[in-house]
């Protein structure tokens, strides 16, 4: 299994649950964000906005995602790394997990995104529900081959991150996006200009 640029240095809690560490306010509203993250990226990044493949293989997901998956033992997954471009800034990286069994049928053309938004397919599909965002404080991988690479210089030791699951009928495909340092959050998600926010941290 590659390593993933960014892991888990906590436990993917719901925002609302009490004594954990919270992000401040203008980055939560980014990661409790219900709508199409692409589409909001959109709107700030003025026309270059753009996904960045880092990597699109089937393997064998972790046992964490796995579980939260419902994944066999051993069963595969499609997994996908993107990078979300602002201006010219990354903004998120996101990993998608998606089971052999969700990329059937009507939805086997998940398989052959290349650099399109996967969230522009997953949000015109009125078929697909989201489940619970949970966040969780995340951590730079050292075993990940990305730091000295193209993104040298863009990565924090540590970054918020959000996942859920998104439903194509009974069918799950897991989303994380981790928001990366560059990425400022002071412009409220939905809105193109800035928003002033109360307590930043
Ligand atoms: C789920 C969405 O799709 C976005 C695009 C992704 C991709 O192209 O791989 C992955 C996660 C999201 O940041 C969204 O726009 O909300």
């Amino acid at each position: 299994m590659a390593h993933p640029l960014y892991l888990a240095a906590g436990r993917w809690h719901t925002p609302d649950t009490p004594a954990v560490p919270q992000p401040d306010d203008a980055l939560l509203a980014w990661l409790v964000y219900p709508e199409s993250l692409t589409a909001a990226l959109k709107l700030r990044g003025d026309g270059h906005f753009r996904v960045q493949v880092l990597r699109q293989e089937w393997e064998i997901p972790s046992a964490e995602e796995a579980g939260q998956l419902q994944l066999a033992r051993g069963e595969r997954a499609l997994v996908r790394e993107v990078i979300l471009w602002g201006t010219d800034q990354p903004w998120v990286f996101a990993r998608s997990v998606m089971p052999e069994a969700t990329l059937t049928g009507d939805a086997s053309h998940l398989r052959r995104l290349d650099n399109r938004p996967l969230g522009e397919l997953l949000f015109n599909d009125p078929d697909v529900r989201r489940g619970p965002i949970s966040i969780n404080r995340l951590r730079l991988n050292p075993a990940s081959a990305l730091p000295e690479g193209i993104l040298a210089g863009h990565l924090a030791p540590q970054a918020w991150g959000r996942r859920s699951t998104f439903w194509l009928g009974e069918r799950p495909l897991l989303v994380g996006e981790t928001f990366l340092k560059d990425f400022n959050p002071d412009c409220a998600p939905g809105r193109a200009a800035p928003l002033q926010f109360k307590n930043k941290a």
